[in-house]
This record gives structure tokens, C-alpha cells and sequence, in this order.
């Protein structure tokens, strides 16, 4: 029996990838008969029958699973963003960092085009104390900037993906295809039959596949697409910006949500730089939506 995780599951076969290859796997009958369904990330163990041919055998139960796109046991959300070109949606980016860290997935924030970046003209912002990849290295994000260019800082980022299934998030023209590539560096395993990609929209349903890749595993869909903030009460907003964690217990008032309140220590941090203006008033844009969206339930 080997252990392994399921790629896919496409015309009646799931494909396996088990020690460095992909198996084409059929269920037991046992399986069969109960009708259980798999996705992609889930860990099976699979008995071979010869010719990378196997038979799934049994499965380990979920960590988590993500929907749209549905795939089990997601390690990490890679949230990719340019820094130039198109600049960075930070609004965005706040707004998947909530997301992400709310299905229990740990964020990597990845900066792309600093090859770019680097040969624009340095923007006149001497105002500002710190660069937006150092704000949020700041909070303690972990924080990538890369070129899938040139290849700066693909190869520490890669470490990060060993062993580890990860799913893509981010707007279009941020570099999630060229990140794709840029990590996988030629050497990405193909699954066995013609190509997901030039096939899409003629099927009905759309195959969610797992790629191997720097040692890993990355989902060939993006995640995260809806721009919904998950379901909350308002006071728990706050305590996904870490930042405000030293400063929360000192407001006026306990029942503080860091908006007009007087004294309020959120506020007093701001405006003396120990929070981002920015991300404060994304704090102050996504409370609006959290109250708006309270009110419906
Ligand atoms: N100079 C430079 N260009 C980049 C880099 N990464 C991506 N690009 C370019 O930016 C454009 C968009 O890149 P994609 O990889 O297609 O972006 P994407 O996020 O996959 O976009 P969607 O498929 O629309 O979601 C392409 O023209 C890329 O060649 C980079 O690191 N440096
Ligand atoms: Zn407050």
C-alpha cells in the first residue's frame, strides 16, 4: 500500500500522485458502493496493480476543504499581487488576508514584477515611512517580492511550497500564471492525458486539478474570488488585524469597534504610525459591510 494524494478526478479515474509519479486510480467496489466522493488534496492510500495503474483503498479524513475551487486539505492561500502594473489592490489584499485566515489557511502574501518595479521611476511618496511589502512584514505576514521575470526570490519561495498544497489568489494581471510557471521551472508533472487548459468551457463542469509543483502541490484554479467578506459579527472584525491586537484592550470604551468612539487607542496608533493608514481605513470600509451584511441574517 502506498500513500498518496489525489490530483484529480476526471472520466471515471482519480489520478494519484504517489512517490514522484501519477497513478491512475479506480475505486474499490466497497467505495463504489457508498458512492464517496473525493477531491482533489484528499490522502488516499492506494494499492498498485502494475503500468501506474493502482486502486484506492482507503482514505485519511479532511484537515479542511475549500469550495470554489473544491479541494481538500489547502495548507496555504499564495496571495499574489503586482507591485506595479497594475499597482496593488490593498483593499483587495486585506479582504483575502480575512478570507484566507478565516478558513484556517495560512496567507503568503507574493509581490510580483519587482524586476519591473525596480527600473520605474521611485514613486514621490518620501512621506511614507515604509514600502507596501514592509507594512505587512510589519503585522508578521510572511512576505515575498519576486520577479517571475528574471527569477528574483523564486527560489526561497519555493522552499515554502514543499510539501505543502497550495492554492492561488489574486486579480487578474497580478502574475498567478507566470508565478505558476516561474515555480515550477519547466518541471511541472503532467497528469496523462491532453490539456486542462485548452479544453476548459466545454465541459459543463469545471475539473479543479492539482499540479506538482516546487516540490508541492498547486491547485490550477484560483481561489477566493468572491469579494464577500465571511460571515461575522462586528466586533470580531478586528481580530484579523493582528496589528491591532497590542493596542485593542486600550480603548475607552471595552465595547470599542474603533470607529468614531473618543479615545480610542486603534485610532491614536494610526495617527501616530503604528498602523498603516491604509489598512485602518479598510478596517473602517469592511466594518460598514460587516454591520450592512448583519442586519440581513
Ligand atoms: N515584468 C514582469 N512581468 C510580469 C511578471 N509576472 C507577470 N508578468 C506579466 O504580467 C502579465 C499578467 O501575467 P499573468 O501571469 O497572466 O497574470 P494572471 O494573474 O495569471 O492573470 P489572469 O490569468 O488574468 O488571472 C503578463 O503579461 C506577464 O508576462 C513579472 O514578475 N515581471
Ligand atoms: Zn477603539
Amino acid at each position: 500500500m502506498i500513500e498518496g494524494v489525489l490530483l484529480k478526478g476526471y472520466g471515471g479515474f482519480y489520478y494519484v500522485y504517489a512517490e514522484d509519479r501519477v497513478w491512475e486510480c479506480s475505486l474499490r467496489g466497497r467505495f463504489r458502493i457508498k458512492d464517496q466522493d473525493f477531491l482533489p488534496g484528499d490522502r488516499v492510500r492506494i494499492l498498485p496493480e502494475g503500468n501506474n495503474k493502482a486502486r484506492i483503498e482507503g482514505a485519511e479524513p479532511r484537515l479542511n476543504s475549500l469550495t470554489r475551487p473544491s479541494i481538500a486539505n489547502v495548507d496555504q492561500a499564495l496571495l499574489v499581487f503586482a507591485l506595479t502594473s497594475p499597482k496593488p489592490d490593498l483593499n483587495l489584499l486585506d479582504r483575502l488576508l480575512i478570507q484566507v485566515t478565516c478558513s484556517e489557511i495560512e496567507p503568503l502574501i507574493i509581490f510580483t514584477k519587482l524586476d519591473k518595479y525596480l527600473t520605474e521611476a521611485p514613486p514621490d511618496d518620501s512621506l511614507a515611512k515604509s514600502s507596501i511589502p514592509d507594512i505587512y512584514r510589519r503585522i508578521g505576514y510572511t512576505v515575498f517580492e519576486v520577479s517571475n521575470k528574471t527569477g528574483i526570490g523564486i527560489t526561497e519561495l519555493r522552499k515554502c511550497l514543499e510539501e505543502k498544497i497550495s492554492v492561488l489568489a489574486g486579480p487578474s494581471g497580478a502574475g498567478k500564471s507566470s508565478l505558476f510557471n516561474a515555480l515550477s521551472d519547466g518541471k511541472q508533472l503532467k497528469t496523462g492525458e491532453i490539456s486542462q487548459k485548452s479544453q476548459r468551457g466545454r465541459h459543463t463542469t469545471r475539473h479543479v486539478e492539482l499540479m506538482v509543483c516546487a516540490g508541492g502541490l498547486v491547485a490550477d484554479t484560483p481561489g477566493f474570488s468572491s469579494l464577500f467578506l465571511p460571515k461575522m459579527k462586528r466586533e470580531d472584525l478586528a481580530t484579523y488585524f493582528p496589528e491591532f491586537d497590542e493596542h485593542r484592550n486600550h480603548c475607552r470604551f471595552s465595547s470599542c469597534l474603533h470607529d468614531k468612539e473618543p479615545d480610542c487607542a486603534i485610532k491614536a496608533a494610526q495617527e501616530n504610525g503604528e498602523i498603516s493608514g491604509t489598512r485602518y481605513d479598510h478596517y473602517r470600509i469592511f466594518l460598514q459591510e460587516v454591520i450592512a451584511a448583519e442586519r440581513r441574517y
